[in-house]
Parts: C-alpha cells; structure tokens; sequence
C-alpha cells in the first residue's frame, strides 16, 4: 500500500491514452479533470518530451495551442510505461495506422476495457475502428468501447460542455469507462450498439467533407441541410444492413456528430471539403484540413463495404469521384439532383 493511500488520501486510478494528437490530448485532459492519472503516449520521443517540458504545466502546442493539461497528465514515448498498472486503454491513433500500432503492443495490453477513439474505415480492409481493435489486438468484444459523438477536440479541451457515447456489448463495461471520463462538463451516454456507433462516426466524415464541397461550391443552407439529411438517410441504410440499431443514427453519435462536425470550422473534414468544392487536389485539400481527415482514406472504403452490402450511398459516390479526381463539385451536385425520385427516409 502507498504512503498516500494508507493515510487515506485518494486513490487515483491509473489510464493510458495511446496517442498524443488533438483528440487523445483533449480526452487525457478530460480523464485527469474526471480524476485520473493519465499516461499520454507519443509515438515521436521529442512530442512527448515537449508535452512534458513543465511537468505542472503540460502542454501540446502542436496539436492543442494555448491549452496547458492537468498536471495529472504525463507524456511517455515508451508504451510499456504508458500501460503499466492502468485501469483503462484508450486508443487514440488515426484509424489506418491503428492496426500496425496495435501488432507492435500485441500481449502487452492488459485485462482492461480498451477504448476506442477513431472514427474511419481502414482502407485496406474495410474494417470500422472497433473490428479492427478486434482483429488486431485479440481484446475480447466485451472490453471493447466506441467512444463516439459531437466531440470536436478543441472545444473539450476548452472544457466547453459536451456528450458522447459510450458503446459496449456489455453496458457494465460502457458504465465503468463512463465513470472515468464523466466530468461537470463532459457526459457521456451508454450503448450496446458498438457497431452502429463506428458506423455512425465514420460515416459522418465523409457526409462532413459533402457538406464542405456543397459550401466550398458556393451553395447555401438548403443544400448543406439537404446533403446533411441525406447523408444520415445513407448512412442508416448502411447501419441497418449491417445489423446497427436505427435509433444509433437519431442519436449523439450519428445526428448529434454530424450537426457540430458540419456546422463547425474546427472541423478538419469540413475544411477538406470546403477546399474540394472550391476546385482545390485531394492533395491540397488534406494540407487545408490541418490534420487527420479521415474521411478522405475512408471514402471509398465505406463505399466497398456498401457495395459489398448492396447499400445505395449515393453522396458517398460522389465524394469519392472527386476526392479521386474523377468529377468536379458541379457535375456531382447535377448528378444527384437528377437521380431517380425516391421516397424520403434511409
Ligand atoms: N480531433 C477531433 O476533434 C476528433 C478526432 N477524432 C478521431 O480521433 C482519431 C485521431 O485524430 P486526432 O487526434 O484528431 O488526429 P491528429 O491529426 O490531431 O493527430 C494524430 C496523431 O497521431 C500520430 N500518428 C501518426 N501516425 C501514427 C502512428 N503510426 N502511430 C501512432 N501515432 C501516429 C500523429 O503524430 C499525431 O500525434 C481520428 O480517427 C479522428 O477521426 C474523433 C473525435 C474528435
Ligand atoms: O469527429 C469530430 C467531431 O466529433 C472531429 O471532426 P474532424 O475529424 O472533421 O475534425
């Protein structure tokens, strides 16, 4: 027993967030507000020994500037420091580079919930963020958590309030992460539907980059509103086909996600499409993001999986023929607009 605990000083539980970009720096600062010890791994040694330059004042100026971290927060390059005698892993990595980190942590992620932060779909496979979690590190489906929701990282660093979701098969499992991570301004919501709630967040990556060329091209609130709508109608058509809840997509995760991440310039996704709609290279348009967007990779991966399903997603076709140079913003929008008349709804 430590001198802390004997004397009857609380006991901080221990988590490691594994990756030290906007939203893993941002979920560190809301796990130590929520009480914890939190071990921020950096996979670049001199990221992490910047995070830790004032050890009372951490901070991660690339990723969050002006935000100085709880002094409960501490960086490490060194993975086996990061997961030592942690309660909680959260995995905090870009989506197409989560399974090659994962292979390199395999046995060395102890028996604990493991949550997961990406949203995407991993190009080579088609895989949402929990299946590959799933496939890579051998954590049994019952650990497993999406954390997913209108989270854009800056504002939760900024400790402005905010929901999300919590999605586990096992909801006592959703109900022990929620206890870490609930703070006065930060509430998470609880799901079984880890797989809709995947869905759900990459999805809306690519329904935020059409929102962004609809503006980037010039076009008003109606057309946002209309590709906004109809991207939540394909993305539910995708979830029901793929054996989500319909209510996962009425919810945080799916309109909840899509209102802030379409409304908001801090959205990385949108600004990638801004920049395709006003005529800019995927290339350029991936410079003008200002980090990971990663609806672009994930685009015609969603699109594989849903002609694989024989889901119609037809916004999704679009964004892919521009993201790969195939059309331009004013030949997608015609072509949407003259598409067979349908019924409204997923
Ligand atoms: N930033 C946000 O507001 C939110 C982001 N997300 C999701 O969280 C995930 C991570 O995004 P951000 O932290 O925002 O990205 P970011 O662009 O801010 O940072 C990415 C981090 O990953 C690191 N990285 C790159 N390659 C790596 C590798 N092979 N292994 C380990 N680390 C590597 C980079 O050095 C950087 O530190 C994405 O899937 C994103 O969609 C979800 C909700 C909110
Ligand atoms: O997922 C997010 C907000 O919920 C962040 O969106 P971007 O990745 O587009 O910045």
């Amino acid at each position: 027993m430590t001198a802390a605990a004997h004397q009857g000083a609380p006991v901080r539980p221990r988590v490691a967030v594994l990756g030290a970009g906007a939203w893993g720096s941002a979920m560190a600062l809301v796990l130590a507000d929520a009480g914890a010890d939190v071990r921020l791994w950096a996979r670049r040694p001199e990221l992490a020994a910047r995070i830790g330059r004032d050890p009372l004042r951490p901070q991660n100026p690339d990723y969050l500037p002006g935000v100085v971290l709880p002094p409960t927060v501490s960086a490490t390059a060194d993975v086996g420091v990061a997961l030592d005698g942690v309660e909680l892993v959260v995995l905090a990595v870009p989506l197409q580079r989560l399974r090659e980190q994962l292979t390199g942590w395999a046995g060395r992620i102890p028996a604990v919930p493991v949550v997961s932060l990406a949203k995407g779909v991993e190009t080579a496979t088609g895989r949402f963020a929990t299946e590959v979690v799933l496939e890579a590190s051998g954590v049994p489906e019952d650990r497993v958590v999406a954390l997913s929701g209108p989270n854009l990282a800056a504002e939760i660093a900024a400790r402005d309030p905010a929901a999300t979701v919590l999605a586990c098969v096992d909801e006592d499992v959703a109900h022990r992460v929620a206890d870490l991570c609930t703070t006065p301004v930060f509430r998470p919501y609880l799901s079984t539907d880890r797989i809709g709630v995947d869905i759900a967040g990459a999805c809306k990556n690519v329904v935020a980059l059409a929102v962004g060329i609809t503006e980037g091209a010039g076009h008003g609130a109606n057309a946002r509103a209309a590709i906004l709508t109809r991207g939540l109608a394909e993305t539910t058509r995708l979830g029901l086909a793929l054996g989500a809840n319909e209510s996962t997509f009425a919810g945080l995760a799916g309109v909840g996600d899509l209102v802030a991440t379409c409304a908001s310039p801090l959205s990385r996704n949108h600004r990638a499409g801004i920049a395709l709609g006003r005529g800019a290279s995927t290339a350029e348009a991936l410079l003008a993001a200002r980090g990971t967007a990663e609806g672009v990779a994930s685009a015609p991966a969603v699109l594989a999986r849903a002609r694989a399903a024989g889901v119609r997603m037809p916004i999704t076709v679009e964004v892919v023929a521009l993201v790969e140079g195939r059309t331009t913003a004013a030949e997608g929008a015609e072509r949407l607009l003259s598409r067979t008349r349908t019924l409204d709804g997923p």
